[in-house]
């Protein structure tokens, strides 16, 4: 058997032609959507990351703005800036990215973002109205692999779904949504006994711990849909945390790193962004 690959790059691709034409017409008749990244230091990862969102902002047609700060800025001078661009009528949508140096408690900071600027969908507001079903910014990469196993017409109904990973920005919330969409939820981490067994019972199966290649084929049910969220960097190439070349001999959909679930992540960011600003028109 050799697995159907999920394309997130090409996903992400078509949403975000489509994303421009709304851009254009809210640009039109009301106003530029813009999306503000707070970078706090000079982490190598986190500063591709930024480009990447930047690049993708300015393609669909969005406002976008850069703040860097040192790594020594205090917790009360980044609070004050936050708070300057919570009043900012040119921004619908703030991001701190992550992580961020640990002299600043990161719950302060994603708390000081008003709830209808948290297009990460990281306020526990909105972690709340996630739970409970009611509409608001889903986190996006939770919401871009929703959005890829609906594209592959994958039912989610009555599956087994098993998360490995159970951090706030990826794990948990990923299973929250699958939970909203009728699924049987499972969590594992890393005090899980008999992990292996586990992730062998999933119909959908939901990797997120940064961990290279940690999934292999025989941990995996023949059939099972697997979505590789990983991305580690190892001699200087990108792997997920799923063994690509093995685990794909026995699952029916799986996932690419690179070109999996990281595009479609950002593409969700683009998503809230217009619908913040749609909403504040
Ligand atoms: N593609 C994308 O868009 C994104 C990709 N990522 C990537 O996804 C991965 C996970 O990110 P994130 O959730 O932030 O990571 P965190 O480090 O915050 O959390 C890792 C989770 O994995 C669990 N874990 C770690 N090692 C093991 C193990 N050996 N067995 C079982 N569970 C384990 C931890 O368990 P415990 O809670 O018990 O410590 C924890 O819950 C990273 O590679 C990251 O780069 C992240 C965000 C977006
Ligand atoms: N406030 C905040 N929000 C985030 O959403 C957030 C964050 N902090 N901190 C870090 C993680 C990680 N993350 C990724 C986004 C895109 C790719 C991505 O585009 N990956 C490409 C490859 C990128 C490369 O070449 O390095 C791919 O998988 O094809 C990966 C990871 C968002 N995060
Ligand atoms: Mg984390």
């Amino acid at each position: 058997m050799t697995a159907k690959l999920l394309n997130g790059k090409e996903l992400a691709q078509k949403k975000r032609e489509q994303l421009k034409s709304d851009v254009e017409a809210l640009t039109e008749h009301h106003r530029q959507p813009g999306l503000a990244v707070i970078l706090v230091g000079e982490d190598p990862a986190s500063t591709t990351y930024v480009r990447s969102k930047q690049k993708a902002c300015e393609q669909a047609g969005i406002y976008s703005v850069l703040i860097k700060k040192d790594d020594t800025i205090s917790e009360e001078e980044l609070l004050a800036e936050i708070d300057r661009l919570n009043e900012d009528p040119k921004i619908d949508g703030i991001l701190v990215q992550l992580p961020i140096p640990k002299h600043i408690s990161e719950q302060a900071v994603i708390e000081r973002i008003h709830p209808d600027k948290d297009v990460d969908g990281f306020h526990p507001i909105n972690i709340g109205k996630m739970m409970t079903g009611e509409e608001t910014f889903l986190p996006c990469t939770p919401y871009g692999v929703v959005e890829m196993l609906k594209e592959a017409k994958i039912e989610i109904a009555g599956k087994h779904a098993v998360i490995v990973g159970r951090s706030n920005i990826v794990g948990k919330p990923v299973g929250q949504l699958l939970l909203n969409e009728n699924a049987t939820v499972t969590y594992c981490h890393s005090r899980t006994k008999n992990l292996r067994e586990m992730t062998k019972q999933a119909d959908i199966l939901i990797v997120a711990i940064g961990r290279p290649n940690f999934i292999e084929a025989a941990d995996v049910k023949p059939g099972a849909v697997v979505v590789d969220v990983g991305i580690n960097r190892v001699d200087g190439k990108l792997c997920g945390d799923v063994d690509f070349e093995g685990v794909k001999e026995v699952a029916s959909h799986l996932t690419p790193v690179p070109g999996g679930v990281g595009p479609m992540t950002i593409t969700m960011l683009l998503e809230n962004t217009v619908q913040s600003a749609r909403k504040r028109v």
